[in-house]
């Protein structure tokens, strides 16, 4: 986006300069510099010196006999062109400028039209032109009111600790005389840290909405501008009007994007990002606590902040916001279920329990999807059978069976998931696996799907290699049965995780022996942040570039193995998956011994809840946000 923008400025910067030029070199070629008196040039046509004559209103341009070239101007009312044709010289005339408003159009046309283009674009980035082309410096900070719906502590569900620290904000908020008058010191701004969709912007807002004060809500990026000094007065302008609106909160959300540490990543720091970063710990500095103003800021990324915005008087509180567990997951889903009329089988601590890993925002998602499966059903209230098909939904794409696979592609298919599963199932670190299908889904023509059987809280060295050979255990099945010329692109998705995964595990988590107990990952992010300014050797490079080949083939090797020993299992259950598209854990696992699958088990109707574990993967998030820490497991 910024990139757009610096492409525009320079593009309407260039065009500037290219009309001013043309418009001082008067829009003429004007070859000859030399200029003669009338008379002379009189004195030259009388005495046969002259060749040409052009004739440009009172400009008269000249070539002499001898090949050089002149002006002189002719005096009013004088008829040239008779004298000069009784002389045998030859006229030329160019056409007299259009006169008074037409030309002055002319002249100006070029520059209006650039100057639209100006206040366009200017328009564009102020995000709809709310400001104005004059307002570049104002605050894009939006003022939430009551209007936008009150939200209190009731409508945030699952994070009880957030909720305690931040009761004390809301105390002084209603009362800040109390405080004031006991010399008790209020914390200026708090932190909010979590992964995205976890409530901090819902937190902020019932922190306001408890309070009964005033809400401004800007995002970090709205401060990072291409013209230079433009994120610092809006910085000043937001917290002018908070000051005038006090008592208020005043919301930053994603700061990270200006509260990065300064001097140093890409291209050797960002002067512009600087000097708004600048400002803000300026101002946070520059108004007392009493005054009634308290700025929440959320990020996801604590880690690569300015250590100076962490000092005490700025954000020296932190709040940790984490994705919920279980008993969270479900006091959120009620929360969010009050809102649709749910069916006597609906058991939201089973929904719960099948939910691992999701977001407050993803929980939300989740209600909201089987709400919509509800009434496309034509039912007056939502069922279980909904919130199980909403969750696949939710976790995998929706399923596109309109798309005709060939039943080439569906063989290849059928084989690659069923390796995924085989390898899964045969691993124990692998989560079990809850669910394949050969049915298009989202963006892949199948997947299978594992989930732990708790909240995962972290990560084993074995888990992850196990993981890995997993994830590449649909690569080893097309190229063990249509060998190494035939593979698809089919596994790039896979490739992509098992590589975050190896990544994380050598860059983060010192899990290779090789490169160590060293964080290399924001230096090989190309940011050094807080590491101060450390970077990684050559030598490291190819290291850690090694480490994380080796993780992989040693993980694809493990797969092929698991393949080869069990090959008629994974045979009988890829012929399982192209009879019945879609199997659950248990129906696996009956394929694999040979059972036949009785009318119950159909496997287009998910078995409802049933207290089956779900996914560990997290759906697609709904915009962009600052790259994850850590890897997530996802269908493969
Ligand atoms: N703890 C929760 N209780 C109830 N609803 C929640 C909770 N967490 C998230 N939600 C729902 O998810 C939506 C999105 O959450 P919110 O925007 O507050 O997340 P966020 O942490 O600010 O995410 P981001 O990092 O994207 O800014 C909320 O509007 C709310 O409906
Ligand atoms: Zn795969």
């Amino acid at each position: 986006m910024n990139n757009a923008r610096n492409i525009a400025f320079w593009v309407v910067l260039l065009l500037l300069i290219l009309a001013l030029f043309n418009l001082f070199s008067g829009g003429q070629t004007a070859l000859s510099s030399r200029t003669l008196s009338y008379s002379d040039f009189i004195a030259q046509v009388d005495s046969g010196k002259v060749a040409s004559v052009t004739l440009d209103g009172e400009r008269v341009i000249v070539r002499g006999s001898d090949g050089s070239t002149y002006t002189t101007i002719r005096p009013e009312g004088e008829i040239l062109a008779d004298r000069l044709i009784g002389k045998g010289i030859e006229v030329q005339a160019t056409p007299q400028q259009q006169s008074g408003f037409m030309s002055l159009l002319m002249t100006f046309l070029p520059f209006l039209v650039l100057i639209g283009i100006w206040i366009f674009f200017m328009n564009r980035m102020q995000g709809g032109g709310r400001g104005g082309a004059m307002g570049f410096g104002k605050s894009k900070a939006k003022l939430l009111t009551e209007k936008n719906g009150r939200v209190t502590f009731d409508d945030v569900a699952g994070i009880d600790e957030a909720k305690e620290e931040l009761e004390e904000i809301v105390e002084f908020l209603r009362n800040p005389q109390k405080f004031s008058r006991l010399g008790g010191k209020i914390p200026k701004g708090a932190l909010l840290v979590g992964p995205p969709g976890t409530g901090k912007t819902l937190l902020a807002r019932a922190i306001a909405g408890e309070a009964g004060v005033p809400f401004f809500t800007i995002s970090g990026s709205d401060f990072v501008e291409m013209f230079v000094g433009v994120g610092a007065s809006r910085v000043r302008d937001m917290f002018e009007q908070a000051k005038k609106n006090a008592p208020c909160i005043v919301f930053i959300d994603e700061i990270d994007a200006v509260g990065r540490a300064r001097g140093v990543g890409i291209g050797g720091g960002n002067d512009e990002r600087e000097q708004t970063l600048n400002q803000l710990l300026v101002e946070m500095d520059g108004f007392e606590a009493n005054e009634g103003v308290i700025i929440i800021a959320a990020t996801n990324r604590k880690d690569v902040l300015d250590p100076a915005l962490l000092r005490p008087g700025r954000f020296d509180r932190q709040i940790h916001v984490p994705n919920p567990d279980i008993k969270g997951r479900e006091k959120i889903l009620s929360v969010h279920a009050r809102k649709v009329p749910l069916g006597p089988d609906v058991d939201l601590r089973t929904i719960a329990r099948g939910s691992p890993g999701f977001s407050g925002a993803d929980l939300m998602n989740l209600v909201n999807e089987a709400a919509l499966m509800a009434a496309r059903a034509g039912r007056r209230f939502v069922t279980m059978v909904d919130f199980e098909n909403a969750k696949d939904k939710v976790m995998m794409g929706a399923e596109r069976r309109s798309m005709v696979l060939t039943q080439d592609q569906k063989e290849m298919t059928a084989y690659h998931e069923a390796g995924h599963a085989i390898v899964g199932m045969s691993l124990p670190k692998c989560d079990p696996v809850y669910k394949a299908t050969i049915i298009p889904r989202g963006g892949a023509l199948g997947m299978v799907m594992s989930l732990p059987e708790m909240d995962r809280l972290n990560w084993h060295k074995d888990q992850c290699e196990q993981r890995i050979a997993m994830t590449m255990a649909g690569k080893a099945a097309e190229i063990l049965k249509w060998g190494a010329e035939s593979v698809s692109n089919g596994p790039s998705g896979d490739i992509q995780q098992a590589s975050a995964l190896a990544r994380a595990m050598v860059l983060r988590w010192g899990m290779s022996d090789v490169v160590g107990n060293i964080d290399y990952a924001e230096a090989a992010e190309g940011y050094q942040g807080n590491t101060g300014g450390f970077s990684v050797s050559a030598e490291t490079k190819r290291a850690i570039e090694q480490e994380v080949k080796r993780l992989i083939d040693e993980g694809y090797e493990k797969a092929r193995n698991i393949l080869i020993e069990r090959q008629e299992d994974w045979e009988r259950l890829a012929k399982g998956l192209l009879e019945y598209e879609t199997l659950t854990g248990d129906e696996i696992r009956k394929v694999i011994a040979g059972e036949k699958l009785g009318e119950d088990d159909d496997a287009d109707t998910p078995a409802p809840g049933g207290g089956a574990p779900s996914v560990a993967a997290i759906p697609k998030t709904k915009k962009p946000r600052s790259p994850k820490p850590d890897p997530e497991p996802a269908p493969l």
